[in-house]
């Protein structure tokens, strides 16, 4: 893992905001209803300013970097990273070793017509699971990922995605998650194998919040 030392916070900011719009961009596609050559000028649109992004480009997305308070983030993570538009961004809040992120789901994630892909699913509590093993100081690489679909999930509402750490042995460390409604009805929970790569130090740095 590389972590570097921050990045202009004005222009980082002028990025999250630029991933936020597109995001919105996102939604207004899914869901347009314009008439076809509007459609047609809008994709013009679209072309040109991807290729004014692609005028100066990295090899890669936001790197792990350290904010000004000192706190680990990952502006580029595909869950929690702001500059990265495939985010929800997913706000991750941390007590001891369990962790929690209000969760609203969007048309965007549609998989069956009127709920969310399981695979979205999955992967936000790939996510909040290994952060879950990283806050209580086993940070690790997904090994195995075990999800149950109990109810559909729905977007548009209001939802709770919640994990802890469960226990550890050597280099493997165990955590469970759930996406519940507000009310406490469970809809998808999993639990998760999670490994330390041989190469990590023992106890690597404390994951980015969010
Ligand atoms: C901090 C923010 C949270 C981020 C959460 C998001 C996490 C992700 O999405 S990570 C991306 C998805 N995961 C990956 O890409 C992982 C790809 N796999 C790998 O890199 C490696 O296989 C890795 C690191 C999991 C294990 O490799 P390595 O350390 O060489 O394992 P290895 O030494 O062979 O085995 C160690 C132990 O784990 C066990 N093990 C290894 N792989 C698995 C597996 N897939 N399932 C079950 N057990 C396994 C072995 O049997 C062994 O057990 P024991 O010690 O009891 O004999």
């Amino acid at each position: 893992m590389t972590i570097r030392e921050t990045t202009g916070e004005s222009r980082l900011r002028a990025l999250c905001e630029l991933a936020e719009q597109v995001r919105e961009l996102m939604d207004a596609t899914t869901l347009t209803d314009v008439p076809e050559a509007e459609l047609t000028a809008v994709t013009a649109t679209l072309t040109e300013a991807t290729e004014r992004l692609r005028a100066s480009a990295r090899a890669a997305p936001q790197p792990f970097e350290f904010a000004p308070d000192g706190s680990l983030r990952h502006l580029g993570n595909a869950v929690t990273g702001a500059a990265n538009p495939h985010a929800l961004p997913l706000a991750v809040e941390r007590d001891g070793a369990a962790v929690r992120a209000d969760v609203r789901f969007r048309p965007l994630h549609e998989g069956p017509p009127g709920s969310v892909h399981g695979g979205i699913s999955a992967m936000i509590l790939d996510h909040l699971l290994g952060q879950a093993a990283a806050a209580a100081g086993f940070a690790g690489m997904t090994a195995s990922l075990t999800v149950r679909y109990l109810k559909p999930v729905p977007y548009g509402a209001a939802l709770l995605a919640t994990a802890e750490h469960t226990r550890a042995e050597g280099r493997k460390s165990w955590a469970e998650g759930r996406i519940s409604t507000q009310d406490g009805t469970t809809l998808v929970e999993a639990t998760g194998l999670f490994i330390t790569p041989a190469a990590w130090p023992a106890r690597p740095p404390t994951p980015p919040e969010g």
